[in-house]
């Protein structure tokens, strides 16, 4: 069956883009698709966000994660039936103690880079991960496990070329470029940072491959792909159990009583623990990292199976031959002017945006968005 969808040229400064084919309409999942590598953020983790080790599925069941993140022991979930995690599936590394949603997620971890990524193997692991909780406190945006596991990845491959041309894949840019992409990651004295990880990195990774990529160079070039290319995974327990009671047959009283039950769990929620809600961490996605930003964005990335598994989602009607994209700004930076969406994507994704949008706001003065002014201040 034809895809729907191509990757091709769209602008000289753009570079490539994702175009449709076909007719999708408002709504309609345009692909689906697993990361090449992904990971939970640091923090995330260490403030007991249980999730599988490999796809990110949350492993608390949803009364739990209710009492834990609205500090509340005493809550008794209605309908448990309908929380999605299965416990009986759970399984843990002999070793680490890591967990993992399922027997599958426990082989493909360890196929792919937990045989050499075990912390129970490499105690020296331990040192990378609290040096890095040390350089990049919540709200979190990155995590250097992520390059740890590409290069274990690397390093497990029995085609090591091939998997270090897929990570090379996500490499662009002039190496200005590539500074400015690590300088985000990193944050300010990024070079002292990075020369830490390095050092911490290379006693891990000891072996002659891996070697290679822990050299400067090696690591400027996975950290620029890390920070350049990384897209947020969110997956909660409560969301989806909130959507299977939505699905659920109810009288119109009960829908009542449970819609009154989620919104005040989701009050008490925002009071306890604010917007850290999900278990969070990033991914590559070697399609959805070809589509380009628009400031009217087509179509949006979301995570409806509560793991990892990233569907692209048409927002509206989109024809064929039309340019498929996402927005890199969230929902409130989207409604800034032209002049404050700018310099977000300029300061974090390094380019000048060419959508339809702003350019048709070209002539409009350099006005920052009043939301925007007093940190713009405190800025200068
Ligand atoms: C994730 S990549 C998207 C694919 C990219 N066009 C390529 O050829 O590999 C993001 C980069 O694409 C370019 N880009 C994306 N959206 C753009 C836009 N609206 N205007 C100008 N350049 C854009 C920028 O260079 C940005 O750093």
């Amino acid at each position: 069956m034809a895809l729907g969808y191509e990757i091709r040229h769209c602008s000289d400064r753009k570079g490539k883009g994702l175009f449709a084919t076909k007719d999708f309409s408002e709504n309609e999942v345009i692909f689906e698709e697993k990361p090449l590598v992904s990971c939970q953020f640091a923090w995330n983790e260490t403030y007991g966000y249980l999730a599988c080790h490999h796809c990110l599925r949350p492993m608390e069941d949803t009364e739990e994660n209710v009492r834990r993140l609205t500090n509340n022991p005493n809550i008794v979930l209605p309908f448990p039936e309908l929380c999605p995690t299965n416990k009986s599936l759970h399984r843990y590394c002999d070793q680490c103690g890591v967990g993992f949603c399922s027997d599958s997620c426990k082989q493909q971890s360890w196929a792919q880079y937990h045989e050499y990524l075990c912390f129970g193997t490499h105690p020296a692991l331990k040192n990378l991960y609290e040096a890095w909780k040390t350089m990049h406190y919540p709200p979190e945006t990155a995590s250097v496990m992520l390059i740890a596991r590409m290069i274990a990845i690397i390093e497990q491959a029995q085609d090591k070329d091939s998997a270090i041309s897929a990570f090379l894949e996500f490499a662009h840019g002039t190496s200005e470029e590539r500074d400015g992409s690590i300088l985000k990651f990193l944050g300010e004295q990024f070079f002292e940072k990075f020369e830490c990880l390095r050092l911490l990195m290379s006693d891990i990774f000891q072996t002659c491959h891996a070697q290679s990529l822990v050299t400067e160079e090696g690591l400027k070039t996975l950290f620029a792909i890390a920070g350049r290319n990384s897209q947020g995974i969110g997956s909660s327990v409560f969301s989806i159990w909130v959507k299977n009671v939505e699905k659920f047959e109810l009288s119109e009283e009960s829908r009542k009583e449970i819609n009154e039950f989620i919104d005040n769990v989701y009050l008490s929620m925002d009071r306890h623990v604010g917007c850290f809600l999900n278990n969070e961490g990033s991914g590559l996605y070697r399609l959805e990292r070809c589509i380009n930003h628009s400031c009217l964005p087509n179509a949006s990335s979301t995570f409806p199976y509560g793991d990892y598994t990233l569907a692209l989602v048409a927002k509206t009607a989109i024809s064929a031959g039309e340019e498929i994209c996402i927005s890199y700004l969230d929902e409130c930076e989207l409604e800034r002017s032209k002049h404050s969406r700018n310099k977000h994507l300029r300061e974090y994704y390094l380019f000048e945006c060419e959508c339809e949008k702003c350019l048709k706001q070209s002539d409009e003065p350099d006005v920052t968005s009043e939301e925007e002014t007093d940190s713009d201040m405190d800025e200068e």
